[in-house]
């Protein structure tokens, strides 16, 4: 007979999302038990966000080592040594950690229990040879890299997001199947630490980012050298020459591409395996767990967060989908998530950023009712001191309020945000466009772009004669 352990929220999954409802939770007084199979903090601590910044981070250190400008630093001789990079990663994974441990969590009065979880019914689960049963359950067990079905990849090495940071020895050509956000900041990492790199991508690269802004971000990649090719079909991998072969084909044409690595980027894929979802009556697909607004599955005791849905997959977003769990789980109210104002960012170097709607979609949705405004980072003299001039940032806006915002530049991940508040709190652009911006800052890039919406207005032939006739007036 197993130990049974019967609690308010069951949580499966320590990463973004389930730490984030765990010690809310807990610190609101509810008996939580948390149930995680590898490392705590999931794949942002340990396999995501935190070792992928950190590799960019060694890489735009030797980026500008390298490349010192125009402004009279000088450098003789540079090298990478790759293996610090490394250990700069896992540094970095082991300061935060303490933060997502076990013995953090107990602290807290979370019951972890190591262990992969697995349904035995509608309200329990086991894990460990433990049974738990709960009032309420929340899934947050993340997703994994979607491998491709591509003929030959199960016969050879590869790597995905799991294994690629444990690399001590720089690639000499990394190829990289897949052009989103995970391929092209892995691209540009390992190709500032200096391997060569190629990226092969099956459509075109970010496509859920403004065509425009994304081309000023993709220019910058193969202006350091980073082959990324558009519309190739992958036909077949092979090992050889100690290295991977790719067979593909573009328009019709055959191709062989050889490299030493092969890097698997091409999308995610839900974690349900072994979760036997059917005990519970929690109805799944292979894009994930769906949820209604208040993210309760088909069972509604049982609430699907972060990454496994297949929504938004980011860390924030999980984090978000926490805090409605818990109103909706804890204090049975009716609360629902708005993704409206949510933002992202690719963090490579120039950043891509999005809050809201993109233009086609704004323009899909709103015809002639949405008006698009822009400013460039070379009109703003913060960037020209720092020469840093490649950047834009457009906005989105109708009936005098942004219903989106996009940017591509140095910093876009933090000056979108005044647009990401801007759109949840519905405020108007005259609000950022009134705005004392400090002199001389990246942020008045976004002070001047709602100033563009005022422009015909203030500087109209109307205006003029309204002036004129004042003046007159003595
Ligand atoms: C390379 C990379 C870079 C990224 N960079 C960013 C970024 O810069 N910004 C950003 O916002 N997002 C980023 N993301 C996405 C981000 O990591 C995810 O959106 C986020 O981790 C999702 O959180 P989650 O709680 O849903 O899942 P996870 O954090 O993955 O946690 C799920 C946990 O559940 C556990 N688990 C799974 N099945 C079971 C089971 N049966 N029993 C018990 N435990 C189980 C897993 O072991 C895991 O620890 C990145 C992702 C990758 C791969
Ligand atoms: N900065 C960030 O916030 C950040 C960074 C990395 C990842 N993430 C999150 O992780 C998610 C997954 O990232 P991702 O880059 O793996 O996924 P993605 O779905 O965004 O991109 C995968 C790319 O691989 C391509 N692809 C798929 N199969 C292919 C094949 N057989 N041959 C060639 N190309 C193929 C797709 O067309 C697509 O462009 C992101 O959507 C994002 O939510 C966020």
């Amino acid at each position: 007979m197993s130990d049974v352990i019967t609690t308010d929220l069951l949580v499966i999954g320590a990463g973004s999302g389930g730490l984030s409802v765990a010690a809310g939770a807990v610190q609101m007084g509810a008996r939580v038990v948390l149930i995680e199979k590898g490392r705590m903090g999931g794949d942002c601590l340990n396999y995501g966000c935190i070792p992928s910044k950190s590799l960019l981070a060694a890489a735009k250190a030797a980026r500008h080592l390298s490349h010192p400008g125009q402004m009279g630093a000088q450098i003789d001789g540079f090298s990478v040594d790759f293996k610090k990079a490394h250990d700069h990663v896992h540094q970095v994974i082991a300061s935060i950690a303490p933060h997502d441990s076990v013995e953090r969590f107990e602290k807290l009065g979370v019951t972890v229990i190591k262990g992969a979880a697995r349904f035995t019914g509608p309200r329990e689960v086991m894990a460990d040879g433990k049974t738990i049963r709960a009032k309420r359950i929340i899934i947050a067990t993340g997703s994994s890299a979607r491998v491709p079905p591509i003929d030959g990849l199960d016969q050879i090495h590869y790597y995905t997001n799991e294994t690629i940071f444990d690399l001590e020895t720089r690639p000499d050509h990394l190829l990289i199947i897949g052009a989103g956000p995970i391929g092209l900041e892995m691209a540009q990492a390992f190709r500032r630490l200096g391997s060569d790199v190629t990226v092969l991508e099956r459509f075109k690269p970010l496509p859920k980012d403004d065509p425009d802004l994304a081309a000023v971000a993709l220019d910058q990649l193969s202006a350091e050298g980073i082959d990324i090719r558009s519309d190739i079909d992958i036909k077949q991998v092979r090992a050889a020459d100690g290295g991977v072969e790719i067979k593909a084909q573009k328009d019709g044409q055959d191709l062989t591409i050889r490299g030493s690595h092969l890097l698997i980027a091409a999308g995610r894929a839900p974690n349900v395996g072994g979760l036997d979802l059917a005990a519970a009556g929690v109805e799944h697909s292979e894009k994930g767990i769906p949820t209604d607004a208040r993210l309760r599955t088909s069972n509604k005791r049982i609430f699907a967060i972060g990454d496994v849905r297949g929504g938004l997959q980011f860390t924030h977003v999980a984090g978000y989908e926490a805090g409605i769990v818990i109103r909706n789980a804890l204090f049975r109210l009716p609360s629902k998530a708005d993704y409206t104002a949510v933002p992202w960012v690719t963090y490579t170097d120039p950043e891509l950023a999005q809050v809201g709607l993109t233009e086609a979609e704004a323009r899909e949705r709103h015809g002639d009712a949405v008006q698009i405004l822009t400013a460039d980072y070379k009109d703003n003299d913060r960037a020209r001191t720092e020469g840093i001039t490649a950047g834009r940032v457009k906005l989105m806006v109708k009936d005098g309020r942004p219903i989106g915002a996009s940017m591509v530049g140095v910093a876009a991940g933090e000056l979108i945000q005044i647009w990401a508040l801007a759109i949840s709190q519905k405020l108007k652009v005259s609000a950022v466009a009134g705005m004392i911006a400090p002199y001389p800052t990246l942020g008045e890039i976004n002070k001047r772009v709602a100033g563009a919406y005022f422009t015909d207005r203030l500087f109209s032939d109307r205006m003029k004669k309204i002036v004129r006739f004042i003046q007159k007036l003595g």
